[in-house]
């Protein structure tokens, strides 16, 4: 069979293309009609296609890309190519299209969007963060214009009202952090009229692999203001003065620390002589744990930069700052002590959810990347999506070469500076990927000693990357770039504005080179999708060491080699034992996700059933009649009293009249002037009932987290951790709701009127004073934990 046909047709465990490719004559059929009507006659048309349900007939999605294709031609100045087609019809089928760089996802995803909408569904754009959602709806706005399709966008800075418009369009463009966000504080809202997110129908996820596999583990959280952890400087000054393999040992993977008995007792003297292993404070051994684990296992530049005099995160997977990340509270004490900066408000958290369980909201799921296929069965395994090779619009032209294996870091270094320099000479462009921050500070100041200018593009400057990235393609640019830094931006050959296009191509297009190999396969395809873009020329090359941490963490041997005199491994042998760490990598973080997983669902479980009742006391009166069953003399006596017969607090009855202002309840929204006696009670009902929910959720969630982070120590006893966990978690939560009910009645019981009015808060019923949210990069704690669980489950050992 020619390539050219077999490229249509689909590949081995991905969606058929077929029954797409068979449609696409007759797309092409409608052209020349279509292009004879005027734009309202094309908006008409499209808008007719709503008056059916979902999915799409034959005729009608034949109809619904043609009409589309003329839409964006119009629009936009970009007739979708027959591949971008096919991405439409697998979105609309709610699968993950695999297109490759550059391909054109921003507009297949936009026509998937309006075919939803069209038919009646809330669409929900998924981005990585708020500059793409920001920019892509704009971008697509004449498009949908043109289709008859409203169109929002949402960032960290809209105000609730712009997000109450952006989320009542037909398509919203959210990143995923920020819808989060908003579902999390919906949860907490006391007055309907507060939330934001309408229901969710379709979910339609950009750049699905990084989003639902690297950042499915990564809670979202909403904190409200709490006391402030103390912070440990002390404790940070006694582990800066100790010494590594004498008073402390870094685990295999770098992922655990221990004192050693040297380290207890040098400990145990610096701290004048408490015990660490006293059984009356044992408050001690866990902050000086964090304070090492800080100290050790946390690298400035690598895990996190000082930026402000702030300690900000990296996200790992993505190599930028993770603007809202922390770590749980502790440990970023812990950090911020040691980097002696200013301890930043902490707080209690009052709800979280995953990626994966966000997601998981949306009856209706799809998704776009460069990249699916390598995590084809993790799709499947957790989100039930399958994946949908399209074909690049033309034929990708980028020489993918080999790895090369070097002995040392230094040997690897000059080995890639040398072919920079090679590389550099006739000006093609070359894209450098690094793993981390420090890394490329580091290659920048050797390119530069070595007389190569070039741009730095990481976690510290992620403002512009967008734009650095935009001219990574220009005559003579040599980039340096955390892992995926700029990602969703198109690198052009010859400059942003192409202008230069013809000479950058006649060099050869864009040159990738990886400074080591990713933890996973898909990364590092990834970075080499930087190049090739559309059929452009290009190249792509990883520079790999015995010394990096893939290899000296995942590798079975790393000695007895041998090595030319430049320090190049060549054995087959070797170079094969690269892509063997890097699948160790993959399988251990497969379990990672796979065990987060396991511990979500049954918060999860846990959490819907209290949603599920929090929805009924806020939508409907079930807080009123369960405080009336409970409480009926009371319930009586403060109806009274509101009516000015009652005694004791009614002194304020003469205000009964004007009671309506229902200041003080915390919850004016809607009182209105003719709240009647009863609406008051039943609102003071509902307001307490929500509150001892929310409160023993919070505390709940506490515990389920302190569960967690203990039951290792458990571990030790040979049991699953799982189990452990499920056999703690499920008595506690049995009496949850009965607990918050008996709580509610207790607080209605001292509800008191005051000056006509009731006043809640004298029955501690305050929401936190102010309320944040952020991502808990959970790396730390719980890859060290979870590799435990999976050691224990899988057998998995380190490395092997
Ligand atoms: N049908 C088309 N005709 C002409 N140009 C197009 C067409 N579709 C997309 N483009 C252009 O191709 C470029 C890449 O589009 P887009 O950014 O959506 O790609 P992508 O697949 O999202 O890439 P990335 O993986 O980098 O996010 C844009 O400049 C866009 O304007």
């Amino acid at each position: 069979m020619a390539e050219g046909v077999r490229r249509f047709l689909g590949k081995p465990g991905a969606v058929d293309l077929r029954p797409y490719t068979k449609l696409l004559s007759a797309i092409e059929a409608e052209e020349d009609g279509l292009r004879e009507l005027s734009d309202t006659e094309l908006t008409e048309k499209a808008i007719e296609l709503g008056n059916a349900e979902l999915p799409y007939e034959r005729d009608d999605l034949v109809s619904l890309c043609a009409v589309g294709r003329e839409a964006a031609r119009r629009s936009l100045d970009e007739r979708p190519f027959d591949v971008q087609l096919l991405g439409v019809m697998a979105l609309l089928d709610g699968h993950v299209a695999e297109m490759a760089t550059g391909e054109g996802k921003t507009l297949a995803g936009a026509l998937a969007a309006a075919g939803f909408a069209l038919r009646g569904r809330r669409v929900h754009l998924l981005s990585v963060n708020d500059y793409l959602a920001r920019r892509d709806a704009e971008w697509m706005r004449p498009l949908y214009d043109m289709l008859g399709v409203t169109v929002g966008w949402i960032t960290e800075d809209s105000t609730p009202q712009e997000r109450r418009a952006a989320y009542s369009c037909e398509v919203t463009y959210a990143a995923v952090s920020e819808l989060g966000f908003d579902v999390l504080r919906d949860r907490m809202v006391t007055d309907i009229a507060d939330r934001v997110v309408p229901p969710p129908h379709v979910a339609i996820i950009d750049e699905a692999d990084s989003v639902l596999v690297d950042e499915a583990r990564v809670p979202l959280v909403l904190a409200g203001a709490a006391e402030s952890v103390n912070a440990d400087v002390e404790m940070a000054d006694v582990v800066r003065g100790l010494k590594p393999r004498l008073h402390y040992e870094i685990d295999g993977e770098g992922r655990n620390v221990q004192l050693t008995d040297a380290g207890i007792d040098a400990v145990e003297k610096a701290l004048d002589g408490v015990d660490l292993y006293s059984e009356d404070d044992t408050s001690v051994l866990p902050q000086v744990n964090l304070a090492l684990h800080a100290h050790v296992l946390l690298q400035r530049d690598v895990h996190y930069v000082v930026r402000d005099g702030e300690v900000r995160l990296i996200n790992e997977s993505r190599g930028r700052i993770a603007l809202l990340q922390r770590w749980p509270d502790g440990l970023q004490a812990a950090v911020e002590a040691k980097e002696k900066v200013a301890l930043s408000e902490t707080g209690e958290v009052l709800d979280s959810i995953t990626v994966q369980s966000l997601v998981l909201r949306y009856p209706t799921r799809a998704g776009m990347t460069g990249t699916a296929m390598a995590v084809a069965e993790q799709l499947r395994e957790f989100y039930e999506l399958e994946v949908a090779v399209i074909p690049s619009n033309k034929p990708n032209v980028r020489e993918d070469h080999g790895s090369r294996l070097y002995a040392t870091r230094e040997e690897k270094e000059d080995a890639l500076i040398a072919k920079v320099e090679e590389v550099h000479k006739s000006g093609r462009p070359i894209l450098i990927g690094t793993q981390d921050v420090a890394e490329s500070e580091l290659l920048a100041g050797r390119l530069r000693d070595a007389g190569l200018e070039c741009v730095v593009l990481n976690a510290k400057n992620d403002a512009d990357e967008a734009a650095i990235i935009a001219e990574a393609g220009t005559h003579g640019a040599i980039t340096v770039s955390t892992q995926m830094a700029g990602r969703g931006t198109d690198i052009r050959l010859g400059g942003s504005d192409m202008a230069d296009r013809e000479r950058v191509v006649e060099t050869g297009g864009l040159y990738v080179m990886g400074f080591g190999r990713y933890p996973s396969s898909r990364l590092d395809g990834q970075l080499r999708g930087r190049a090739g873009r559309q059929g452009d020329p290009g190249d792509s090359i990883f520079f790999v060491s015995m010394d990096d941490d893939l290899v000296v963490n995942h590798a079975p041997e790393t000695t007895g080699y041998q090595t030319t005199s430049e320090g190049e491994i060549t054995d087959q042998g070797w170079l094969a034992m690269i892509d063997h760490a890097q699948r160790v990598a993959e399988g251990q973080l497969l379990e990672v996700h796979r065990n987060t997983w396991r511990y979500n669902q049954l918060i999860d479980v846990q959490r819907d059933v209290v949603l599920e009742h929090r929805e009924m006391v806020l939508t409907g009166d079930q807080g009123d009649r369960q405080i009336r069953a409970d409480r009926k003399k009371r319930h009586e006596e403060l109806l009274e009293e509101l009516a000015g017969k009652g005694s004791g607090a009614a002194e304020g009855a003469e205000a009964e009249e004007n009671a309506g202002d229902a200041e003080g309840t915390g919850n004016g929204a809607d009182a209105g002037a003719e709240e009647s006696n009863e609406e008051k009670v039943a609102r003071a009902a509902r307001l307490i009932t929500l509150y001892h929910l929310d409160r023993g959720w919070t505390d709940h969630n506490a515990f389920l987290s302190e569960l967690r982070e203990g039951i290792h120590l458990r571990f030790l006893g040979r049991r699953d951790p799982l189990d452990e966990f499920n056999r703690d978690a499920v008595p506690v939560f049995k009496g949850f709701l009965d607990e918050a009910r008996a709580r509610a009645a207790e607080s209605f019981e001292e509800l008191e009127v005051v000056d006509g009015e009731l006043d809640v808060s004298s029955v501690g019923v305050k929401r936190p004073s102010m309320t944040w949210t952020y991502m808990v990069h959970d790396h730390p704690f719980s890859s060290a934990f979870e590799t435990l669980v999976g050691r224990l489950k899988g057998g998995r050992g380190s490395g092997s």
